[in-house]
């Protein structure tokens, strides 16, 4: 069985496959005369080259404990897509690289811990496993294109991997 490390998810680390969004360490200014902070545009929105429509969903996830396992993605070509906690639930990222097949590169295959104060947003196409909200059941609200087109493929990993909660490094 492979087994596949946690990370802890940071903005750095995400880098490759789109955004942290999250309070801690972004920047904001003052609006409302000074009684709120702003963190102005920490993601965008893309609802693809020819202009669909965006929209605001949510979603109740159940909970999932360690060992997880892995051995599907999906992507979503024409769109981004953000998820972001509503009720401090911890959830999975699990993320590859596309390979020279468009298939996902599972030796890019990482997994990484998002609080339940970050949300991700993952850039158009990036392979990432569905939502996998950790320890209770948790309210996502999600940032993605709505207009119905075709969005969404899924690939079988070759191999199934397993998250037991282990961090890497560690
Ligand atoms: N299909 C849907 O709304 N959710 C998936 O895309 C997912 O990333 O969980
Ligand atoms: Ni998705």
């Amino acid at each position: 069985m492979n087994i596949l490390k946690l990370e802890m998810l940071s903005k750095e680390a995400f880098a490759p496959f789109g955004e942290v969004i999250e309070i801690e360490g972004s920047d904001w200014h003052p609006i409302n005369g000074g009684t709120t902070r702003r963190y102005h545009h920490l993601a965008p929105i893309d609802a693809g080259p020819e202009g669909g429509r965006p929209g605001i969903s949510m979603a109740r996830g159940q909970a999932f404990s360690y060992p997880v396992f892995v051995s599907m993605l999906e992507r979503h070509p024409a769109g981004s897509q953000a998820w972001i906690p509503c009720t401090q639930t911890a959830f999975l990222v699990v993320v590859a690289p596309n390979g020279p097949d468009g298939r996902p590169d599972e030796t890019g295959l990482r997994a990484f811990r998002a609080s339940g104060s970050q949300g991700v947003n993952y850039r158009a196409g990036t392979w990432h496993h569905p939502l996998t909200t950790l320890d209770r059941q948790g309210d996502f609200i999600i940032v993605d294109r709505v207009d119905g087109a075709p969005n969404c493929d899924e690939a079988d990993l070759r191999a199934t991997y397993l998250i037991d909660g282990s961090l890497k490094g560690a």
